[in-house]
């Protein structure tokens, strides 16, 4: 499906976005990963894509400094000569209470979850727009992971569902400035996903075991569930009047209410 497709991943060392880059390469796509600090999940990951014959490198960088948006873009531009599709997944979700937020938490979590998500969606837009559009009139796109969140509330998560809403709406806003361009913005929405991001708070017994019963399908997700989607957004074939979407992926967890 994504053959010979240049395909960027922001936070693909490890969890959703490492799940969604072996997926990628599987479909013949060529992988370009960023990270901010685990250098044994980046190699890894990108020694997995290797092994199985495909193309892959990893740069480390912080999504919340505009720097490293271009920095990735450029760097993937060198090595695969183009850019297809941006998967921007990079996030954070230390868990807090409200009335004691640390300014710092909230400030973090914004800065990586929201402003790391502009910041690399309109630098993979620009090279994008640079680039031109394919013979099929396509030019990119772009799909940013944002979450059930995005629709409901948390009691810990008061810093971090607005910034899932926020990515949410940017791409919708992004659909609409860069359809004249070729260029799609998609959104998947993962419910409770098993990673290292919820590794403390499901360490609870009962509080996994009462996130599990909340989905229909039985079980909570794993990475691999989110490649399906992503790589059906990414794909022209298959989703090239797809845009300004959302698709959830929990399993029905949204829809249950009783
Ligand atoms: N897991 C879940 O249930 C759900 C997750 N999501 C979203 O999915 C995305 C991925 O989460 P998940 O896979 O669970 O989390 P993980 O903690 O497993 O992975 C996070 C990834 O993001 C990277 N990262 C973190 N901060 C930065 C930063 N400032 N700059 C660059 N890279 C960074 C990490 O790099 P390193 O390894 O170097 O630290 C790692 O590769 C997040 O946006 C999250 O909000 C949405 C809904 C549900
Ligand atoms: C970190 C949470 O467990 C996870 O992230 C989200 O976006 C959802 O709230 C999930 O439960």
């Amino acid at each position: 499906m994504l053959k010979d497709k240049v395909v960027l991943v922001t936070g693909g060392s490890k969890g959703i976005g490492r799940g969604v880059a072996l997926g990628a390469a599987r479909q013949g796509a060529n992988l370009a990963i960023n990270y901010i600090g685990d250098d044994d999940s980046a190699i890894q990951t990108v020694t997995e894509i290797k092994a199985a014959g495909g193309k892959a490198f990893a740069l480390k960088g912080d999504v919340a400094n505009p720097a490293t948006a271009s920095d990735f873009v450029q760097a993937a531009v060198e090595a695969f000569g183009r850019i297809d599709t941006l998967v921007s997944n990079a996030g954070i979700c230390p868990f807090h209470g409200f009335l004691d937020m640390p300014h710092e938490v909230l400030l973090q979590t914004t800065q990586v979850n929201l402003l790391g998500a502009y910041y690399m969606c309109q630098a993979a837009a620009k090279q994008m727009v640079n680039q031109g559009r394919n013979k099929q009139g396509h030019s990119g796109s772009i799909i940013a992971v944002s979450s059930i969140s995005a629709l409901v509330g948390g009691e810990y998560q008061t810093h971090y569902t607005p910034t899932k809403a926020g990515v949410l709406s940017l791409m919708q806003s992004t659909a609409i400035a860069l359809g004249k361009h070729g260029i799609r913005c998609n959104a998947v929405l993962p419910g409770t996903i098993e990673t290292d991001i919820n590794k403390d708070d499901l360490s609870d017994p009962a509080k996994r075991a009462y996130m599990a019963s909340r989905v229909p399908l039985g079980r909570l997700g794993k990475p691999e569930d989110l490649a399906g989607p992503v790589i059906f957004l990414a794909s022209d074939e298959l989703a090239g009047y797809v845009t300004g979407a959302s698709l959830l992926v929990d399993g029905g967890m949204f829809v249950n209410l009783q």
